[in-house]
């Protein structure tokens, strides 16, 4: 079977962490292997990325360059090595993640963030000048200040959860104008509904691609 890349995007509080792990469930019980992985994250070094990446204070560009330097050890570590077994690679984040928060929500440069890309995302496995990009990308789809009551208490606020309503709306706003780029790669969930209806819609959409 051919491997499949599936990733999952939202602002944070969004609700995006149940539906992964029910989805790895339903890929499981159709006889798949499942790679569950996240961004910033999924290699040692990329998780000691992560933790610069949450905690300290940096520009934007650095910022940027530390999402794409974790992603490059990620992909050529796990993702790729996943999907040329034919797992099912379940991803927490990607670059839709990079143009939303260090393009939207920091105000970056896209066209830098595009040129990151296309160095980071090519790869052996494909042919130039493809890049790696998801099979599908989930877009958990929520206003900021639905996800900010959710968040309120739940656990301690790291550098991201703690930026203003402002801040995730422009986030947003990012994750939309991928969404108009690449309208194909995209399944857009109202998240702002009770969890099952939210696992109703992702289970429907990926099985309507054929994927599941
Ligand atoms: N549909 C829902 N309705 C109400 N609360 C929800 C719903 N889905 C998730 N939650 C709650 O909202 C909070 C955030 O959910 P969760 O951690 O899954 O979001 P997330 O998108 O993975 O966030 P992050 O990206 O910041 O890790 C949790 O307390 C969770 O229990
Ligand atoms: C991949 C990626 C992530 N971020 C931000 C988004 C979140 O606030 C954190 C990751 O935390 P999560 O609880 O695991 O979702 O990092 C980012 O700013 N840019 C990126 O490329």
């Amino acid at each position: 079977m051919s491997g499949l890349f599936l990733t999952f995007e939202g602002i944070d509080g969004a609700g995006k962490s149940t539906h992964i792990d029910a989805l790895a469930g339903a890929f499981r019980a159709a006889g798949r292997t499942v790679t569950l992985t996240r961004e910033p994250g999924g290699t040692p070094l990329a998780e000691k990325l992560r933790a610069l990446a949450l905690n300290e204070p940096m520009d934007a560009l650095t910022e940027a360059l530390v999402m794409f330097a974790a992603r490059r050890d990620h992909l050529l570590q796990v993702i790729e090595p996943a999907i040329a077994r034919g797992n099912v690679v379940l991803c927490d984040r990607f670059t839709d993640a990079t143009f939303a928060y260090q393009g939207g929500g920091r105000g970056f440069d896209r066209e830098v963030l595009q040129q990151l890309e296309r160095w980071v995302q090519s790869v052996p496995a494909i042919r130039l000048p493809g890049l790696r990009q998801p099979d599908l990308t989930v877009w958990f789809d929520l206003a900021p200040s639905v996800a900010a009551q959710r968040l309120a208490g739940a656990r301690v606020p790291d550098k991201f959860e703690s930026q203003p309503q402002e801040f995730f709306a422009r986030v947003a706003e990012g994750y939309a104008q991928r969404l108009r780029a690449d309208p194909r790669r995209f399944l857009r969930v109202d998240a702002d509904q009770p969890r099952e209806g939210v696992w109703q819609a992702v289970e429907r959409g990926v099985r309507a691609r054929g994927l599941l």
